[in-house]
């Protein structure tokens, strides 16, 4: 690579341009843009009901937007529009290059198998055979979340709420992603099961260069996390930015007050 490779900005791994999604008359997104580049964190916030999860699961392929273009940047394939992809082909990327933790990790969790087998699970829908690596590899993967060894084999309905999302982000990490959706994945735990589950994240996302977006009600979270933030209010981006401007300095109304404390999203 020469020097001008080196200092030219990466590609972006996500582009998305003018996305809507109504439910019958009813708002969900509205004219969406922005762009993610690799390894780059963009956090969402918004009050409840202004088109938070209706973009993330648009753009995770869970809803089919009405207009607007998902451009993704495929490994070995180049940008496509991931809204022309095949069904086959959507659930590949989605088993390989993308991970979603959702904010209850029942939705992302198969109560019924192992911690290890939850795990390994993902190396095997992509080829992994060899059951001595697949299991060194969820225990690997354990140890990385701060899960005893000892409950490999315990199935996650036995383990408490905060081990249940530590073990979802592990099961959403250990095929490298390349690009990861959050919903919330601090919700519902206790403040101080946050703030560790926090810490642990910050640490595998810069430690995989993972780019990720993460969609929360909580300021605390994407101020930790996020690289760039976007506003939402009734469906729409009403301010976008670096994240420490955006919480520092907000220029729109709405975003004052959220960071004002004065809202309660
Ligand atoms: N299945 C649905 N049918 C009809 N309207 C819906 C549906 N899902 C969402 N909406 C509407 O779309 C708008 C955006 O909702 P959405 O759930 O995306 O917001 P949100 O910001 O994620 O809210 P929350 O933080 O409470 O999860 C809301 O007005 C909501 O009522």
């Amino acid at each position: 690579m020469n020097a001008i490779q080196k200092l030219a900005p990466k590609p972006p791994l996500l582009e998305v341009s003018g996305l809507c999604k109504s439910y019958g008359g009813q708002i969900g997104c509205r004219d969406i843009s922005f762009t993610i580049r690799p390894g780059e964190v963009l956090g969402i916030v918004g009050e409840s009901g202004s088109g938070k999860s209706t973009l993330l699961a648009c753009l995770s392929g869970q809803l089919a937007p009405d207009a607007g273009t998902i451009t993704y940047d495929m490994q070995g394939r180049g940008p496509v529009d991931i809204l022309t992809l095949s069904e086959p082909e959507r659930r590949r990327l989605a088993r390989t290059d993308w991970g979603i933790v959702h904010q209850n990790p029942r939705d992302g969790l198969r109560m019924d198998v192992s911690a290890g087998g939850n795990i390994g699970e993902r190396p095997m829908a992509i080829g992994a055979r060899h059951y001595g690596n697949i299991r060194a590899e969820a225990q690997d993967w354990l140890k990385k979340v701060e899960i005893d060894l000892a409950r490999t084999d315990d199935q996650p309905r036995t383990f408490s709420g905060g081990m249940q999302q530590r073990l979802q982000i592990a099961r959403n990490l250990v095929t490298r992603p390349r690009l990861v959706f959050m919903d919330e994945p601090t919700g519902g735990l206790d403040v101080s099961v946050q703030a560790r589950l926090l810490d642990l994240l910050r640490g595998l996302v810069r430690e995989l260069g993972v780019a990720a977006i993460i969609v929360t009600h909580d300021l605390a979270v994407v101020r930790l996390l996020a690289d760039r933030l976007m506003v939402m209010q009734r469906g729409r981006v009403i301010e976008q930015g670096l994240t420490d401007q955006v919480l520092d300095d907000p220029h729109h109304p709405y975003t004052q007050l959220l960071v004002s404390s004065v809202l309660q999203v």
